[in-house]
């Protein structure tokens, strides 16, 4: 049997129900009664950026096999319990790339030259009165990138095509890249105009976004969040946007989803997306494909596709 932590995709539901006893958790009363049921059936677990595997859920299904996620993000698994148990652990990486870069590249777009915000103005007829105030040029602006991996090379490639300088922090300089790197967070924030978030969520990175760096970015300063929410110190970023201590946020992930802070509903130098980084038909195909795809080879013994543990 394979247990889907919650809703994500009808697609992926009917492709995995054709192949699968398939076990719906969003849909059970007791969770408890359920697991101890169904124990010694349920062989794999299929999660996403919202829910996944920690240890209870694995310590609760003595025969799990493999955890198989629709995400890249693999911060709702317990890995170390995973390779502890010999349990193998796929996600979905690379075809959630370019739409994931496109988004930041539109976030960043929308946050500076005032998208959503003109667009109001223009439906609430206010045009009529007035031009719309000037906004911010983008190309030619410093970016920063935290996290160099395939989506952060990605939105380097973009930025780039803008003419902006580009930098980043990551864990380990990167020899094979032109770009300018930073050993701390700090740094790239005192010298990057705009900041994008976009590596994985780990104890090291949760907060990475902290008062410290919102101050050294500036009033004039911006963050994007393609990342995960815990990677911003939230009630930092929103008394810094709220006392104009920051230039501008563009998100697409919060610390709790679905609640965002409402306080950030009446700044208009914030965009507010939700969650939809990977959200394309062509995109979320692409990754349920994968899911299943792991699952065919997992139970046919062959060579996983997309294999992290
Ligand atoms: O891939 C990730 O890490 C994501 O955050 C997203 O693609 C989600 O998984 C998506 O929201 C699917 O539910």
């Amino acid at each position: 049997g394979v247990l889907m932590a919650c809703p994500m995709f009808t697609y992926l539901e009917e492709e995995l129900e054709k192949r699968f006893n398939l076990f719906r958790f969003w849909k059970v009363a007791d969770r408890a009664e359920f697991l101890k049921e169904n124990c010694n059936s349920i062989r794999a677990v299929v999660g996403n950026a919202s829910a996944g595997a920690d240890s209870d859920l694995i310590n609760a299904l003595p025969k799990l096999e493999i955890v198989s996620s629709f995400s890249v993000g693999l911060d709702k698994i317990d890995l170390g319990k995973c390779r502890e148990k010999g349990i193998r652990v796929t996600n979905t990486p690379d075809v959630l790339t370019d739409d994931v870069a496109d988004l930041a590249i539109a976030l960043i777009l929308a946050v500076l030259r005032r998208i959503c915000e003109s667009d109001r103005y223009v439906r609430s007829g206010l045009w009529k009165k007035g031009d719309f105030k000037l906004t911010t040029k983008f190309s030619g602006k410093s970016v920063g990138i935290l996290g160099l991996g395939r989506i952060g090379m990605a939105i380097a490639k973009r930025a780039e095509a803008f003419g902006c300088p580009i930098s980043y922090y990551s864990r380990k300089e990167k020899p094979d890249t032109k770009y300018k790197y930073y050993p701390s967070v700090l740094e790239l924030a005192a010298n990057s105009q705009i900041l994008v978030v976009a590596c994985p969520l780990t104890e090291e990175t949760r907060h990475i976004i902290n008062r410290e760096v919102i101050d050294t970015l500036g009033p004039k300063g911006v963050i994007i969040n393609i990342g995960r929410g815990p990677h911003v110190d939230e009630p930092e970023l929103v008394s810094a946007l709220v006392e104009g201590r920051l230039g501008g946020a563009g998100l697409d992930v919060y610390e709790h989803e679905p609640h965002v802070p409402e306080e950030l509903f009446k700044l208009d130098n914030v965009v507010l997306l939700p969650h939809v980084g990977s959200g394309t038909w062509e995109t979320r195909t692409a990754m349920a494909d994968l899911v299943v795809g792991n699952l065919e080879a997992h139970f046919l013994n062959k060579p996983l596709l997309t294999p992290v543990v």
